[in-house]
């Protein structure tokens, strides 16, 4: 069985070679082989797109259930500043989400499992592209997940600002519903000393920038919440010429469909103004949007049970985030649960020095083991 110093070699590994969605190749054939490795007997593994699907077949007569366990593979377009010996060997990219932990923790309990297989049925998701464009839609929709579709589901998520060896969830709404936001803006772009024949996109975005800030501020119910960022601003080409051309990249949060729609209306509305402003042109992208990530409540309260009682973990009973994951449609249509594990580094997710303290992923693998093997009895031990 996979040790924990062996894990921290995989996290270490995986950690080298972060991805974009859809483009884990590398990932992929690193996994491949780390599970190749495992003992097979109760093992089937197929590869869906850059992802990964592995069933263990239960030693039971008649398996009562199919358990999933889902782990996202992809990495971020974000320089690593950490200066970690294992720092990410792809200029620009880098595990910043957490993602080569969450893979490693599925390999920890995967392999528990290979060697041991319960009674009931487990399926193991290892889902690319969580972070854009999203590949959990269309994974939940493929025949390769359906052949093997689970009737539970759970995954976890690194969280920085929990100390090591706390686990905390809430049933319930998790996490937000969320969509991505492309503005392209264009107008006349000219001579620097000429701004009255063109139609300045620079100025325009900024306009814009600083009117969607509006938005949460003045158009939704204090009570309630959203945001809207741009976290990426593109346009123009040089010092003295004027802009024909700005992109605006952002995302949008909501905690309920309605609030996401009404924000939608609002940018628009917003959009559309700058246009007739600026008397340019405007086209808004929405990108992939992401359902909410909402924990079944009897599943839940039952895992929270379960933690307080194991004593592997320190359970905290959370407040709703509104970071987005693409988990939620997997919970949209299987019931289930997503949970925080803390991993105590002060540096927050997508930071270029996120680090999380390895030490989580024994904690993460013994409590899930020891969960899965609750919910679906223990079976013979298998050799290697
Ligand atoms: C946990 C986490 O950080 N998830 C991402 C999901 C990205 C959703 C999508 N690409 C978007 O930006 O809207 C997050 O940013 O919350």
């Amino acid at each position: 069985m996979l040790d924990t110093e062996a894990l921290v070699d995989i996290r270490r590994t995986l950690h080298r070679i972060p991805e974009g969605g859809f483009a884990e190749f590398e990932t992929q054939r690193t996994l491949l082989s780390i599970i190749a490795s495992l003992p097979q007997s109760h093992l089937t593994v197929r590869t869906w797109e850059t992802g990964i699907l592995v069933r263990v077949t239960g030693t039971g007569v008649a398996p009562r259930r199919c358990i999933g366990y889902r782990t996202d593979i992809d990495g971020l377009p974000v320089q690593e500043e950490t200066g970690l010996p294992y720092a990410s060997q792809h200029p620009g990219w880098m595990h910043a989400c957490g993602h080569d932990v969450h893979m490693t923790i599925a390999i920890g309990v995967l392999s528990h499992f290979a060697h041991h297989p319960p009674a009931d049925d487990l399926l193991f998701v290892f889902q690319p592209a969580e972070e854009g464009p999203g590949g959990a839609l269309p994974m939940l929709q493929s025949e390769a997940f359906n052949a093997w579709r689970p009737d539970q589901m759970l995954a976890l998520h690194v969280a920085p600002e929990y100390p090591v060896g706390t686990i905390a969830t809430r049933p319930g709404l998790l996490f937000a519903n969320t969509s991505e936001l492309f503005i392209d803006l264009v107008g006349r772009g000219g001579h620097a000393a000429y701004p009255h024949r063109t139609r300045d996109m620079v100025v325009a975005a900024a306009h814009l920038i600083t009117q969607l800030q509006t938005v949460v501020a003045r158009n939704v119910d204090p009570l309630d919440s959203a945001v809207v960022t741009i976290g990426k601003l593109t346009g123009g080409t040089k010092q003295n010429i004027i802009a024909e051309r700005a992109r605006l990249e952002g995302t949008i949060r909501t905690l309920s469909q309605p609030a996401m729609a009404a924000v939608k209306a609002r940018v628009e509305a917003l959009v559309r103004g700058i246009e007739a402003g600026f008397d340019c042109q405007a086209d808004i992208d929405y990108g992939a949007n992401y359902l909410q990530v909402w924990n079944d409540e009897t599943l839940t309260r039952r895992f929270m049970a379960f933690v307080q009682s194991a004593g592997t973990a320190e359970l905290v009973e959370c407040g709703p985030a509104m970071t987005g994951e693409d988990f939620g449609y997997f919970l949209g249509e299987i019931p289930g649960f997503m949970f925080w594990l803390g991993v105590d580094t002060p540096y927050g997710l997508h930071h270029g020095q996120m680090s999380p303290n390895e030490a989580a992923i024994d904690v993460a693998v013994r409590t899930v083991v020891a969960y899965i093997a609750s919910q679906c009895g223990e079976g013979a031990a298998t050799n290697g």
